[in-house]
């Protein structure tokens, strides 16, 4: 006969009560046995509900979905890894090693891209100037531009080769091999790297899913059959350190660059300034070196971050699903189908773009496109309910560009002559925006806008300059990366509480 189970609830209470002393009849024992069934079907139907519930909030985890958009460059990814920074540090600091190849096939291709300029005919197409196109007007309903000159063609080389140059060139030439082994591996079996023209020195990108923090760790105990390539990378780097000092120093190349208003030090993947310390054996990725590193994104990224901190005590351990995606013309199409059910959005416009136009299609300006996309997105019908942020980025790039006396008005024409100064240039493209989301947004939805640096590390204390500290008041405009992450988190939760159980 089966052994009968009791459940201690708590002293005095024991479940299913044991038998008492009393004699009981046939008919009371089969009537006590008919009710213990009961009693146990009952709690067994109770336990079950119980454990469904529980699976189903467990594969339910109440994940919160954002959306970060912005056309190619406004910073989407580099906010994506401030969330990192911020919200997953233990996870943000184990992968931080791969960002090294990523750091290194920056350099490298800045250093060959100058190369490149001491030949007559440089390896990628020649373009216009970046000022090539004006925006002479933000009518909110008809925003324009107009093309104010065409790409031109080049005949000569770019730097004026000295032989000093010419040494370097060859000294320097094992880096074109770096270059493409390290575009090989980063962008795994599906190398997409495109020089983009006269004005950029790089660009390389990784499918979404191609795995390829992966592959930038891996080492030859792990692909035996192939030599470590990283660390071969790593040692030509080395080797070549003090020439690609020298190389970045030389007067005339710096004299060529500048009077071809190329401005290597204002673009993405810039690291020729810090060549000693990234170009040594033992270098590893800081915070703000991962932050500056460029890789652009194709297609749509999917990045599940588990909560490591939190302000509310539930919180931590929560999934957040930030989708990254691709910025550019071409990959604008796979961005709709992440729009259904999605909590928030995070929209980027690099506002020191103003003077430049879109590396796929020169003739567009790039403020002029991320009003354009801004429009579109606010009009979005399924979008409608959904929280809205955005964050005027690239504050620090815009500063550094008023200040060196590039006027905001030859390019915006509606400025007029209004102050070249952040705080007026900022707060009038603020203003242009929100009239844009009023005009075309469901008028309930309140919009959130912030000025950010993206590549000020989440961790760094608050304001990155000095200007800035006096320009803004901390409480409301441009802060440090970090506070403006846990507003925007705070934003979203409570924008989103009733269909979770966050707090
Ligand atoms: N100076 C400056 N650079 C920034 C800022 N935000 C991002 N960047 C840099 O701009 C470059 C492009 O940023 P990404 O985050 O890769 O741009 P993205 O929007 O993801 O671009 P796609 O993947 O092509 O769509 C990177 O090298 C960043 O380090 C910023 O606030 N200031
Ligand atoms: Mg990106």
């Amino acid at each position: 006969m089966r052994q009968r189970t009791s459940i201690s609830y708590d002293s005095g209470h024991i479940w299913p009560p044991p038998p008492t002393n009393q004699e009981e009849t046939e008919t009371q024992r089969t009537e006590r046995l008919e009710q213990e069934r009961e009693a146990k079907r009952v709690s067994d139907e109770i336990d079950k509900a119980i454990e469904q519930h529980r699976q189903e909030m467990k594969s339910r985890r109440p994940q919160m979905k954002i959306l970060l958009l912005g056309q190619a460059e406004s910073g989407k990814s580099t906010m994506l890894k401030n969330f990192q920074l911020s919200f997953t540090p233990k996870a943000f600091k184990a992968e931080s090693g791969a960002w090294r190849a990523v750091i290194h096939l920056n350099l490298v291709r800045s250093v060959n891209f100058i190369l490149d300029l001491l030949s007559a005919n440089p390896q990628f197409a020649i373009s216009s100037s970046p000022a090539s196109v004006i925006v002479t007007g933000f009518d909110v309903l008809g925003i324009s531009q107009s093309p104010d000159s065409q790409p031109g063609t080049l005949t000569g080389p770019i730097i004026e080769p000295t032989d000093e140059l010419r040494r370097l060139k060859m000294r320097l030439s094992p880096l074109k091999r770096v270059e493409e082994m390290l575009s090989k591996r980063i962008s795994a079996d599906d190398p997409h790297v495109s020089r983009k023209g006269l004005n950029s020195a790089s660009e390389v990108s990784v499918r979404s899913g191609s795995g390829w923090k992966a592959l930038a760790r891996l080492s030859h105990r792990t692909r035996p059959q192939s030599p470590d390539e990283l660390e071969d990378a790593g040692r030509v780097i080395e080797a070549c350190r003090d020439d690609i000092t020298e190389l970045w120093a030389d007067p005339v190349v710096q004299k060529g660059l500048s009077s071809n208003d190329i401005a290597l030090q204002e673009q993405s993947g810039f690291f020729l300034n810090e060549v000693s310390r990234i170009a040594s054996k033992d270098y590893v990725p800081t915070p703000e070196d991962i932050l500056k590193a460029r890789l652009q994104t194709m297609g749509v990224e999917e990045h599940r971050l588990i909560m490591e901190t939190g302000q509310f005590t539930t919180e931590s351990g929560r999934e957040w699903v930030i989708y990254d995606v691709g910025g550019s013309r071409g990959q604008r199409p796979a961005w709709a189908p992440f729009f259904d059910d999605v909590n928030a959005i995070i929209f980027l416009v690099p506002i020191s773009a103003f003077n430049q136009t879109l590396s796929e299609d020169r003739s567009v300006n790039r403020l002029w496109d991320s009003f354009y996309l801004w429009q579109s997105i606010c009009t979005n019908r399924i979008l409608a309910n959904v929280t809205i942020i955005l964050l005027l980025n690239k504050v620090d790039a815009l500063e550094a560009k008023l200040n060196s006396g590039i006027s905001f008005s030859k390019y915006v024409t509606s400025y007029k002559d209004s102050p070249n100064n952040v705080e007026a240039v900022s707060k009038y493209l603020k203003a242009k925006f929100s009239a844009i989301h009023r005009q075309h947004s469901n008028r309930t939805r309140k919009l959130h806008i912030h000025l950010t640096t993206a590549t000020a590390s989440a961790c760094s204390p608050p304001l990155h300059s000095d200007t800035l500290n006096t320009l803004f008041s901390p409480s409301q405009d441009h802060q440090a990366t970090s506070i403006i992450l846990v507003r925007i988190r705070e934003l979203i939760l409570t924008n989103n509480l009733i269909d979770s159980d966050f707090v």
